[in-house]
């Protein structure tokens, strides 16, 4: 990139862009056949959130392999088709065939499935894959890049994708159908899927680790750990709330909770002192370059991108 910079965030993706209500009434959607290669925990979470919204008709319209038998029992006792060959999850998944294994292995799984005749869309949601790896393997296929989160399970996700080469308007509109429903879903340039994430992707655990820390900070204040938890969960939940319904900016949301000489700007100091903001900024640019990596980006255009 000529300005050593990271490129701009693309207009369309608002960060505040609300969840898409989709039309489950469309009846192409309702009837998608999905299948699943890694039926571990974000492929878990996935089909049981796609169900729950009723993107497919039931847990009959979802086929998934795994290698670890343990995840194809949990799948089969609710209903899912199982299956130890990814080559059947491409025979029987005749719309989409979503790659939920671990980046090492996406290859293998493409080498796998390319021997498979079938005009499914290809979704992975692998950190880093990058789309021109997954269309070298899968020469010919209609492939997407999706970065959800664990939020799918009670669509509240937050999604970014890229559509690759191949890919129809119909394609989008399945996308968006599926990663729409769980939550929210935007376009984004392929790049920028790796600061997606490092922000999104792998955010959910930053902030468990922030609601722990809190409720901790509770119990050491005297609270009982269940009501420390409830109070710290519930906090959370209500000020990001905060951010998305009122659209107002966080620092100035911050500022209202801060009475002069009062407990929060006490607290608020404690945090500086310590780095909070710092330490999140550098877990999200982490986690980034750590997906660069996994997508095989040279560390001389990673070290380029953040202008080292
Ligand atoms: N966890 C998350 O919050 C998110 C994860 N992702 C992405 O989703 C993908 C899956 O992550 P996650 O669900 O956490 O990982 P998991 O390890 O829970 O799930 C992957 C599953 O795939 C199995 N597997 C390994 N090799 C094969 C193979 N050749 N064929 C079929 N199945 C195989 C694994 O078995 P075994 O364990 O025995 O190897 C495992 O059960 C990753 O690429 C990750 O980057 C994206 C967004 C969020
Ligand atoms: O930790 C990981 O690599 C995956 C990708 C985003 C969330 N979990």
């Amino acid at each position: 990139m000529a300005s050593g910079r990271l490129p701009a965030i693309p207009v369309e993706a608002s960060p505040l862009t609300e969840k898409r209500e989709v039309s489950m009434g469309n009846e192409h959607h309702t009837s998608l056949s999905v299948g699943f290669v890694g039926c571990g925990m974000m492929a878990s979470a996935l089909m049981d959130g796609i169900v729950r919204e009723k993107v497919v008709k039931d847990q009959a319209s979802i086929v998934c392999s795994d290698i670890f038998q343990p995840s194809l029992d949990i799948a089969k006792n609710k209903g899912y088709h199982v299956t130890t060959s990814n080559e059947e999850v491409c025979n029987k998944a005749k719309d989409v065939v979503l790659i939920a294994v671990k980046p090492n292995v996406v290859e293998d799984v493409c080498l796998e499935i390319r021997k498979v005749k079938s005009n499914a869309l290809i979704i992975s949601i692998a950190a880093g894959v990058q789309i021109k790896a997954l269309e070298k393997h899968l020469p010919g296929r209609r492939v997407v890049r999706v970065m959800p989160n664990t939020g799918c399970l009670i669509a509240e996700s937050a999604s970014g994708y890229a559509m690759g080469e191949l890919c129809t308007s119909e394609d989008k509109e399945i996308v968006e159908a599926i990663f729409g429903a769980v939550g929210t879903a935007q376009e984004i340039k392929e790049i920028l899927l790796n600061a997606v994430t490092g922000l999104s992707g792998s955010g959910p655990a930053y902030v468990y680790q922030f609601i722990e820390a809190l409720a901790d900070g509770g119990v050491r204040s005297g609270l009982p750990r269940d009501v420390a938890m409830q109070l710290a969960a519930q906090t959370v939940k209500g000020a990001a709330e905060m951010v998305l319904q009122t659209g107002e900016h966080p620092g100035s949301l911050k500022d209202k909770v801060c009475s002069p000489g009062g407990t929060t700007i006490a607290g608020v100091q404690a945090l500086e002192n310590g780095g909070f903001r710092a330490a999140t900024i550098a877990a999200v640019t982490a986690a980034t370059r750590r997906s660069m990596q996994l997508g095989d980006i040279p560390e001389q255009d990673i070290r380029h991108l953040y202008n080292l």
